[in-house]
């Protein structure tokens, strides 16, 4: 079989290559014409798979191996009987570890503690219910807005999102894109919700670009200036707005899932699901992932508790870095490209739950902290 796939999905031989011979394209560029002898198509978020892609192909499976499935016209898939596979929940962790990496490095910055902020979590499935836990598990106070859960599952635990601009320090929106319907997240922090977030707020966007209305965003920073923000994904990616990078106190090249664990598990999800509809074995995960190269770190002194966190989790991800290399790689290599060369050659990320803290002495006391954040520990 011919599998056609993008060149940015790693383990492409260990995981596809056992079905057949595989084809490795850039993801913005693979069209239909690259896919008309192809009998699978694997794919990230940048492609957009069409009907009139599917239609003109002999496609039998097209697999993403990303959370997000709004590049997917899967009604299409279904009306050509293509069988499709996402990867839920594959790099989950990895952005739960973003958003703490942002929220301590901020923290740090402007002079105050997670502890004391209460933080609203916008959408809350894999990624923002995983943060919730880790939040509350930290001692941090959360607040959850999810109206398709509140509609399903009752709205005890649920506010509706002005209640939730109203009470929050930090927002972190984690929405997928939807056009429509009856919970549409189009421009969801509109102008008007833009302009009632709280003096001093944090607002952070993890979720997909387009749910945050991003010309109003700049006209508030660049004005009143009086809030934060986070960015890792944009409208129009990779012609992304230079304002708001500059604005922007965090802006990343949409890498908050970017751990290699994250994204070879997108690989083996979508290979499992490939094996699957060939009615093949399916590979170890663990086969695919290599040892941490930094796997422990010890700590024996008295530390201020937020102090040890940032630590840590700089010790396994940075995100200051890939702010430094957005702003360095769209200023030399101009925007699209610039963007897209960080998302390409990403350094190898590894996630919290790599690194084993020993905990000692004096530091033994921070050992429930440290693991509420998602770290291993041993402590005497
Ligand atoms: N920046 C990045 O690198 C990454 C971004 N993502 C984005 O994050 C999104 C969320 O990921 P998961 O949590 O894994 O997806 P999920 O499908 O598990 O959860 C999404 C949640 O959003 C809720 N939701 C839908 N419409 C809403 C609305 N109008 N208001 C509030 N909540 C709403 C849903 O009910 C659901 O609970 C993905 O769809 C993807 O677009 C995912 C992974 C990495
Ligand atoms: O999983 C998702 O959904 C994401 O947003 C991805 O982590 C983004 O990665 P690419 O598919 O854009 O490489």
């Amino acid at each position: 079989m011919k599998i056609v796939m993008d060149a940015n999905i790693p383990a492409a031989q260990e995981c596809f290559g056992c079905f057949g011979e595989v084809v490795r394209l850039p993801g913005r560029e693979i069209t239909a014409t690259d896919i008309t002898d192809a009998d699978a198509l694997i794919v990230r978020s940048v492609t957009p798979v069409t009907a009139t892609m599917v239609s003109g192909s002999r496609l039998t499976f097209v697999g993403s191996c990303t959370i997000g499935t709004d590049h997917v016209d899967q009604m299409a898939l279904t009306e050509h009987g293509v069988t499709f596979a996402s990867a839920p929940g594959c790099n989950a962790e990895a952005v739960v570890d973003y958003v703490l990496s942002s929220l301590l490095s901020l923290a740090e910055r402007d002079q105050w503690q997670l502890s004391e902020r209460r933080v609203g979590i916008v959408g809350v499935g894999n990624v923002g219910g995983r943060l919730q836990e880790r939040l509350r598990a930290m001692g941090v106070a959360t607040l959850a807005c999810d109206p398709p859960r509140a509609a399903a599952e009752g709205d005890k635990e649920f506010v509706d999102l002005d209640t939730l601009i109203e009470q929050c320090d930090v927002i972190c929106l984690h929405t997928p894109a939807v056009q429509g319907g009856k919970y549409p997240t189009h421009h969801l922090l509109d102008a008007r919700r833009i302009e009632e977030l709280k003096p001093g707020c944090v607002v952070l966007n993890a979720g997909r670009g387009d749910c945050i209305d991003g010309l109003a965003l700049r006209v508030r920073l660049a004005g009143k200036g009086d809030i934060t923000a986070v960015l890792d994904v944009w409208e129009h990616e990779p012609r992304i707005d230079v304002g708001l990078r500059d604005l922007a106190a965090i802006a990343t090249p949409h890498i908050a899932g970017y751990s290699l664990d994250g994204k070879l598990r997108g690989s083996w999800q979508v290979h499992a699901a490939l094996a699957r509809h060939l009615d093949r074995s399916v590979l170890a995960l663990e086969e695919l992932l290599p040892p941490p190269a930094v796997a422990e770190l010890n700590l024996q002194q008295a530390l201020a508790p937020e102090d040890a966190l940032r630590l840590c989790a700089r010790a396994v991800y940075d995100v200051r870095r890939d702010h430094d290399r957005l702003h360095w790689y769209t200023r030399h290599q101009g925007i699209e490209a610039g963007f897209d060369h960080c998302r390409a050659h990403y350094p190898l990320r590894r996630e919290f739950s790599t690194l084993t803290v020993g905990l000692y002495g004096e530091a033994s006391q921070l050992k429930g902290l440290i693991q509420a954040a998602g770290f291993q520990t041993v402590a005497e």
